[in-house]
């Protein structure tokens, strides 16, 4: 069985740079996409509890670890903490309904999934009579403390942040006792992320590219939109090399250093996604790969504008 490399986090964690992303993925097809993935080789599952499917995600683990075929420490599984769930004394339940759905003791990585809070004690998208979104003004930093009480529970071994911006994250160092030990962001060739991937590893914070294929069943997407798998520039270097656009995407993350999420609930496509190890990008391609940054962000979350911590508004970076 082929071995997926490891970063090293900054509190000594290991974890594997290639993991299956959940998001999308029908309950009805995730139990098997991940026992799929698990069988093909994938140990790191991506996971948030405002997917809607961790328990069928946690069907397929239960299975693979009840066939033998895993132990429950060869996994690394990662979830995040939804916006309702900010206000501190409502973290730890909110894990818990997440590891209940995962039906594990545990989670490796427990990450803030957006700065902004939304409205407690209802739904995950509150919203007005117009449909607006309603926001709390829960700070991420009091939410951090507590998420800093599940490391010292032993109820997740690491913690991180998701879609945080530089600003955020000087913030959150400074009233920090744990370091996050990722930040969980967007990233592909269209928006590569390159200062705040910097100012991140500066910083002991890894990188996990999210939406690495350019996410092209986000429920937003209009007809036109670009298609990253479909650009000419990437299809020409993945022909050259005889491999497909996504293995060239996930390639790319891969050798700048970066935790890669890529999410498929097709056997074929999850099997071709892991089969990258066998080969690296040139400097050249990757320099080439790298001029196509051009600002084309896919998940912008248009529903939190407006909100004092949405970290994609008057954000330097
Ligand atoms: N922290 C956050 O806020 C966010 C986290 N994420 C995480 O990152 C993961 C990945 O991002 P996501 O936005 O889902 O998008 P991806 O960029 O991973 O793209 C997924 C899409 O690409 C298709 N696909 C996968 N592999 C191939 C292939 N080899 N050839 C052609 N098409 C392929 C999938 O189809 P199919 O499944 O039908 O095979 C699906 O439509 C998420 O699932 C989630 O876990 C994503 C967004 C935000
Ligand atoms: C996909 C995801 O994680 C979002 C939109 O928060």
């Amino acid at each position: 069985m082929v071995k997926v490399p490891t970063v090293t986090f900054n509190n000594g964690q290991v974890y594997p740079v290639l993991g299956l992303g959940t998001w999308k993925s029908k309950v009805g097809e995730v139990t098997q996409a991940v026992k799929d993935a698990i069988d093909i080789g994938y140990r790191h599952i991506d996971c948030a509890f405002v997917y809607g499917n961790e328990k069928e995600v946690g069907e397929a683990i239960t299975v693979k670890i009840n066939d033998g075929t895993v132990k429950r420490e060869d996994l690394f599984i990662t979830s995040k903490l939804w916006n309702t769930f900010h206000r501190p004394d409502l973290v730890r339940g909110a894990l818990q309904a997440t590891l209940t759905n995962l039906n594990l003791k545990y989670l490796d990585l427990y990450l803030i999934h957006w700065p902004q809070a939304y409205k407690e004690d209802g739904p995950l998208f509150p919203s007005d009579e117009s449909g607006k979104i309603l926001f709390s003004d829960v700070d991420y930093v009091d939410t951090w403390k507590a998420m800093e009480k599940l490391v010292d529970e032993g109820l997740v071994k690491s913690i991180g942040i998701s879609n945080f911006n530089s600003k955020q994250i000087v913030r959150l160092l400074e009233h920090a006792t744990i370091k996050p030990v990722t930040n969980q962001i967007e990233c592909h060739p269209y928006l590569n992320q390159k200062r705040l991937k910097d100012f991140c590893e500066e910083r002991g914070i890894k990188i996990t590219a999210y939406s690495p294929l350019g996410s092209p069943d986000r429920p937003w997407s209009q007809p036109g939109d670009p298609q990253l798998m479909d650009d000419n520039k990437l299809k020409a270097i993945a022909e050259r090399l005889g491999k497909t656009t996504a293995q060239v995407l996930i390639r790319y993350q891969i050798d700048r250093g970066n935790i890669v999420i890529p999410k498929s609930v097709t056997k074929s496509r999850i099997a071709s996604n892991f089969d990258v190890l066998d080969f690296k990008l040139s400097q050249e391609d990757m320099a080439l790969i790298d001029s196509f940054d051009c600002n084309g962000r896919m998940v912008p979350m248009n529903a939190s504008l407006g909100h004092k911590y949405h970290p994609f508004e008057n954000e330097e970076f």
